[in-house]
C-alpha cells in the first residue's frame, strides 16, 4: 500500500502541467493545492524527524538558502553537478563547506527550488526562530553559475562596506542585512574562517583589537595556530578567500570547528538575541558579524535587536520571506528536477 508521501510524489509530475496552464506565472500561497496539497506539512515532518537525529540540520539548510538564493536567485541552482556543459557550484570555495544538501533530495516532491524555501523556514523554526509563511511555485534552473557564487558569496573576511553593498545589489537595506545576520546565532563554523583574526589580523601578526580579550584567548584555545597562516584578505570571496577542502577526510588545522555561539556567557539563550548581544560583547567570531558594531546604521540595528527580541523576529521573518522570494523561477522559465542536481534531459523537461 502507497505511503501519504508516495502518493503526492506520483500524483504531483502528472498533475504539475495541469497547475502551470491555468495560472499565472507567480509564486502562491496554494499553488500546490490540486498536485501536492500536503507537501507543507511533509515538509514539516520530514526536517522535525532529521532534526531529532541530526540537529546541526537546522542551520545547514538556512545557509543552503541563502547560498541558492543570492546566487541567481532561489532556483535550487547551487543543487546541481557538474556535467560536460557546467562547472557544479558546489566547487566555488564559499560552498565547499555546504552541509545538508542530501536532506532536500531526501524530501523531493515538489520542485527543488521550493523544497529548499521550505526546508529553511522549517529549519529556523526548529531553531527557535519564528515561523513565517512562504509562498510556492519556484521552478528549478536550468544550468548552475560557478563563477556567480564566487562574486556574490561573501567572504567571512570581506569588509562591512563591501558586504552592504553585496546585499544593496540584492535589494536588502542595511537592516534587513542586519536581521538576515541574526541567522549566526545558530550553528557553527570553522577555524580557518576566522584564525587570521586571532594571530596575523590584516597582515599586522597581532590579533584583531575589536575581539574581546578574554574571547581572544578561550578561541585561541580551541583554534592553536598550527602553520603559517594564509591570511585571508579581507575583501570579497573571489576565490582567494579561505575555503575548505572538498573533502573532509585531511586532518589539519581546517578541522577546527566551533559554534557560532561558542562561549555565550554574558549573551541571551535566544535565536537571533543572543548575536546581537554578543556583537556588543565583542564576541562575534567572524570579521563580517564583529564590523557589525563598526558602521553607525548597522550599530544601531544591532543594538536594537539585541534589546527588543520581538522586533528582531517580526524584521527577521520579514528578510527571510524576502531572501525566499529573490530572483525566482515560475511557469516555464525552469523546471522541475526528478534529481536535485541533474537537469532534466529536454524530451522530459
Ligand atoms: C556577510 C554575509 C555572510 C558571510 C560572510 C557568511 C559566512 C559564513 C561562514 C564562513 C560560515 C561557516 C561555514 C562553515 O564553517 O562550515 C557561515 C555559517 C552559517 N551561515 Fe553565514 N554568512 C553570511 C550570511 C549569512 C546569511 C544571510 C545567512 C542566513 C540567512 C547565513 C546563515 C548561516 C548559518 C545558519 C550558518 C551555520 C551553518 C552550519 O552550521 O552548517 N549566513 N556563514
Amino acid at each position: 500500500m502507497k505511503s501519504t508521501v508516495e502518493e503526492d510524489v506520483s500524483s504531483f509530475y502528472v498533475s504539475i502541467a495541469e497547475e502551470d496552464d491555468d495560472r499565472s506565472y507567480s509564486l502562491s500561497s496554494d499553488y500546490y493545492r490540486q498536485s501536492c496539497p500536503s507537501v507543507e506539512r511533509i515538509v514539516r515532518k520530514m526536517i522535525r524527524d532529521v532534526h531529532h537525529s541530526r540537529p546541526s540540520i537546522a542551520p545547514s539548510l538556512i545557509r543552503l538558502l541563502f547560498h541558492d538564493c543570492f546566487v541567481e536567485g532561489c532556483d535550487a541552482s547551487v543543487l546541481l553537478d557538474s556535467d560536460g556543459s557546467m562547472i557544479s557550484e558546489k566547487e566555488a570555495p564559499p560552498n565547499l563547506s555546504l552541509k545538508g544538501l542530501d536532506v532536500i533530495d531526501d524530501i523531493l516532491i515538489v520542485s527543488c527550488a521550493d523544497i529548499i524555501v521550505l526546508a529553511a523556514r522549517e529549519s529556523v523554526k526548529v531553531a527557535g526562530g519564528p515561523r513565517y509563511v512562504v509562498e510556492t511555485g519556484r521552478k528549478d534552473s536550468l544550468g548552475a553559475f560557478k563563477e556567480a557564487a564566487e562574486r556574490w558569496l561573501p567572504s567571512p573576511n570581506a569588509n562591512l562596506s563591501d558586504i552592504l553593498h553585496v546585499f544593496a545589489s540584492k535589494g536588502f537595506n542595511e537592516q534587513e542585512t542586519v536581521s538576515l545576520l541574526g541567522a549566526h546565532s545558530i550553528g557553527i563554523t570553522h577555524c580557518i574562517f576566522f584564525e587570521n583574526r586571532l594571530y596575523n589580523f590584516s597582515g599586522t601578526g597581532k590579533p584583531d583589537p575589536e575581539l574581546n580579550p578574554e574571547f581572544l584567548e578561550e578561541l585561541k584555545a580551541v583554534c592553536p595556530f598550527s602553520a603559517p597562516s594564509s591570511s585571508p584578505s579581507p575583501h570579497m570571496c573571489s576565490g582567494s578567500a579561505p575555503s575548505l577542502p572538498a573533502s573532509g577526510n585531511s586532518k589539519n588545522k581546517t578541522d577546527g570547528v566551533i559554534d557560532l555561539s561558542f562561549n555565550n556567557e554574558g549573551g541571551d539563550a535566544h535565536f537571533g538575541t543572543r548575536y546581537y548581544r554578543r556583537l556588543r560583547l565583542g564576541k562575534g567570531v567572524m570579521f563580517a558579524d564583529q564590523q557589525l558594531t563598526t558602521n553607525t546604521k548597522t550599530e544601531l540595528w544591532v543594538r536594537r535587536y539585541s534589546e527588543n527580541p520581538a522586533l528582531f523576529r517580526a524584521d527577521f521573518e520579514d528578510a527571510m520571506i524576502k531572501l525566499s522570494n529573490h530572483g525566482v523561477l515560475t511557469g516555464h522559465l525552469g523546471q522541475v528536477r526528478k534529481s536535485c542536481s541533474k537537469v532534466l534531459p529536454p524530451d522530459e523537461d
